[in-house]
């Protein structure tokens, strides 16, 4: 996992809603049914027996609308007539299937014509049309035929609580326990394994500035050197040689948001680029894009487009933002930069803590990004170097360790003078020259505080050491395991030679902190807001693998009548759902005797989880959903008609938008930090059963998506989403109980 969907239902990759129209004057004798059927279960696999009859628009139009699934955006479909009685024999129509893709019809677009049983021949005039609408739009045109109690035209659309009454008819009459095997009910998460976590880090820029690559066969591409070997004055020089690495579009993964790479040949082909998810990231609260509604945010600070702080405030609200304002009115400016500087031996963690805090704070709201020393290394000098290579006594090898040191350290300094706000330095950096080369290059620019994690437990090692030859770009092309074993356990030799604790400057420690054993966190010269809340997060976080279960409520009667908020109870569905949930828990986790249950204080939190015996449940009010504050009970359609600038507010910026006398999606992650701590705390399983927004938030945390995708996260209703904390990192399994 560690990724998230780029999609978003605003921009042009929303629903495909179709719209098929067929036109005929002709009276005809006995009534004929046009319907459509073709290549996908939509339109009945090419089953007549399941072709979806049109609708009479008027005496001569027949119409049929429907929402294409994303993954069917290409289907072959044909007209046919049905007789409106019997539905046998049909009539097909003559010629090709007819191919639609991405809503544009193929060929030329002929007329239907059907050869009925008297060899007479009857045409209609065909139109097709097709329009991209966000789910929002389907949702309100959802919600505007509920209260109007007519038939919708809009069908098959993928949300639970719109298929209610047919999905209640069908499982009604089945008993509410499941199967036995759970895996029957896995349907595919939006994202997939755990990446190595160093391939997630930023993309050294230096190296692509100055034209240095491993080419796509591994081999490398030097770097034009300048006559002083300085890398930073010689930019603007090769600028126009340099490589950039371009996103290519065809190669985005479905529903990630992150690309692959072109040209670095060296990295698996999973790795992600992380720069072009940074362009995802607004940068914040006080960003003069931001428009100001009255309902929109209460925080505004008077800043000029070209103030230094522009981009220094997280976009974020409450005791973030407040921390954020506070610390840099009280700090000097080099301050407003933080750098966590990682120490340590190899196999201790560091990046595995690096990705995490980075995506902890990027989920605060805090523009963060991870550099990953190790990175520009194989960029720089190939991923096969030997143990040799990390010899103290091997000049060579240091001079080239420290300068990829180096320029990661530039690369750091330069993003955090554009705006960025965290910088994770992520390297052994064990030894004190190392790091107060790095202390100099800080000076003026950013605060540094060293992060040193120390493991002293010989089997947690071990393992550490087996993961990293299976899992590092290093060793990917190393077909023995033991060789790979053996070089690592040297180079690891080479660095406990020359290996010295910090001692220097702020730092925190984490000593044996994950072993679940006498772990403990030392700090020295830590202040601030940020600080504060690293310490914290750090003291909470360990490797004890359990799994977290998200699942919204059994739909509610306002669900029902596509009203928001409120506290009703829930639907006859909704409590088969309740039915089913406890069925699955006491199945999934009949050996967790320490695993419990949270619910908001909310009704349909409540009554979903009534059903699950023999675990405790706790209430928490901050998993309560959004509140919708004036808008609470209305329909979003009622919004639409009463309050259209809110309903246009809310549609431009849904992440910042604040319900008058309610909240933001904003607000909400805030009040969740509580949650996402006890979360990462407790070592035994835990069942979250609360809302849609609120489970956005949550699963954006572990899924490390963008802020500003969290408001358009899909999180069906009936559906639950298991979270596997693991040594190796986040993984996500769904299930789909109705
Ligand atoms: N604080 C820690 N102490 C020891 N091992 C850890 C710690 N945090 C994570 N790990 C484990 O160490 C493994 C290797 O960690 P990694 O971050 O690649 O090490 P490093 O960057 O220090 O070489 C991770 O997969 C994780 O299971
Ligand atoms: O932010 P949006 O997309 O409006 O989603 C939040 C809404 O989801 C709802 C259902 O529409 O949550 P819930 O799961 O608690 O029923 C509303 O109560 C809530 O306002």
């Amino acid at each position: 996992m560690g990724s998230g969907s780029s999609r978003h239902p605003d921009r042009e990759d929303g629903q495909l809603y179709v719209s098929l129209k067929m036109e005929n004057y002709t009276k005809l004798k006995g009534e004929l049914i046009p319907h459509v059927y073709g290549s996908v279960p939509l339109i009945g696999s090419w089953d007549s027996s399941k072709a979806l009859p049109m609708e009479r628009e008027s005496t001569s139009m027949w119409e049929l609308s429907f929402v294409v699934p994303p993954n069917h955006e290409t289907l072959y479909f044909k007209f046919l007539l049905k007789p409106k009685y019997n539905h046998e024999p049909c009539i097909v129509e003559e010629g090709p299937n007819r191919l639609l893709i991405a809503g544009t019809l193929q060929g030329d677009g002929r007329s239907a014509s059907f050869k009925l049983d008297n060899e007479d021949i009857i045409e209609y005039r065909v139109f097709v049309k097709a329009d991209r609408v966000s789910p929002f739009d389907l949702a309100a045109s959802w919600r505007a035929f509920q209260e109007n109690r007519r038939h919708s035209s809009v069908r098959d659309v993928p949300d639970v609580s719109i298929n209610s009454s047919l999905m209640a008819g069908a499982e009604h009459g089945s008993s509410a326990s499941l199967e036995l095997d759970l895996e029957h009910y896995v349907v595919p998460a939006p994202t997939t394994s755990a990446v190595y976590a160093a391939n997630l880090t930023e993309t050294p820029r230096s190296l692509k500035r100055t034209g240095v690559f491993s080419g796509t066969d591994g081999t490398i591409i030097p770097r034009p050197s300048s006559k002083d070997g300085h890398t930073s004055n010689d930019r603007s020089a090769t600028t126009k040689q340099m490589e950039v690495i371009v996103p290519d579009p065809t190669r985005v993964p479905s529903g990630s948001g992150m690309v692959d790479s072109k040209s670095m040949g060296t990295f698996p082909s999973l790795q992600k680029q992380d720069s072009y998810r940074g362009l995802l990231v607004d940068r914040g609260v006080g960003s003069p894009r931001l428009v100001k509604s009255p309902s929109i945010t209460n925080f505004t600070l008077d800043l000029k487009p070209d103030s230094d702080a522009k981009n220094m405030m997280p976009a974020a609200a409450g005791a973030v933002a407040a921390g954020a304002v506070a610390d840099q009115m009280l700090g000097p400016k080099e301050d407003r930069h933080l750098a966590i500087v990682l120490v340590g031996l190899p196999v201790r963690g560091k990046t595995f803590t690096a990705a995490k805090l980075t995506r902890y704070l990027r989920w605060l709201g805090h523009d963060t990004k991870h550099f990953n020393v190790g990175k520009y290394r194989r960029l720089k000098h190939g991923s096969n170097q030997t143990a040799d290579f990390f010899r103290a006594d091997n000049p060579e090898g240091l001079e080239a360790r420290n300068e990829v040191a180096a320029l990661a350290m530039e690369d750091m300094i330069a993003w955090m003078q554009e705006g960025g706000q965290v910088g994770i330095f992520d390297a052994t950096n064990s030894s004190s020259r190392r790091r107060n080369m790095l202390m100099k290059m800080a000076e003026g620019n950013c605060k540094i505080i060293f992060l040193e994690t120390i493991c002293n437990d010989p089997k947690l090692i071990e393992r550490n050491i087996r993961l990293k030859v299976q899992q590092s770009p290093d060793y990917a092309e190393e077909p023995d395991f033991e060789a790979g074993y053996r070089d690592f356990k040297n180079r690891l030799d080479n660095y406990e030679k020359v290996y010295e604790p910090v001692e220097e400057g702020s730092y925190i420690k984490m000593i044996d902190m994950v072993s679940g054993h006498g772990g403990q966190i030392q700090v020295n010269n830590i202040s601030g807001y940020l600080p504060g809340r690293i310490v914290f997060f750090l003291v909470n976080t360990h490797l004890t693998p359990r799994p977290i279960f998200l699942t919204r409520h059994g739909e509610s009667l306002y669900n029902v009548r596509g009203r928001i908020g409120g506290d009703t109870a829930i639907s006859e569905t909704g409590e088969l759902y309740a039915k089913k949930l406890a069925n699955f828990v006491e199945k999934r986790l009949k050996n967790e005797k320490a695993a419990s249950i949270w619910t908001s204080t909310l009704q349909r939190t409540i009554l979903t989880a009534n059903p699950i015996a023999g675990f405790p449940k706790i209430q928490w009010r901050a998993l309560d959903e959004i509140n919708s504050g004036v808008c609470d009970g209305m329909t979003y359609e009622e919004i639409k008609k009463n309050m259209p600038e809110e309903y246009e507010s809310r549609k431009k910026d849904k992440l910042r938008y604040r319900y008058p006398r309610g909240e933001s999606y904003l607000d909400v992650i805030q009040r969740l930090e509580p949650v996402i701590i006890e979360l990462e705390r407790q070592r035994a399983p835990v069942v979250v059963v609360s809302h849609q927004a609120v489970l956005r938030a949550l699963y954006a945390y572990f899924a490390d998506r963008p802020l500003n995708e969290i408001p358009h996260i899909e999180m069906p209703l009936h559906t639950i989403i298991e979270i596997q904390m693991g040594v190796t990192g986040v993984q996500e399994k769904r299930y789909k109980l109705m």
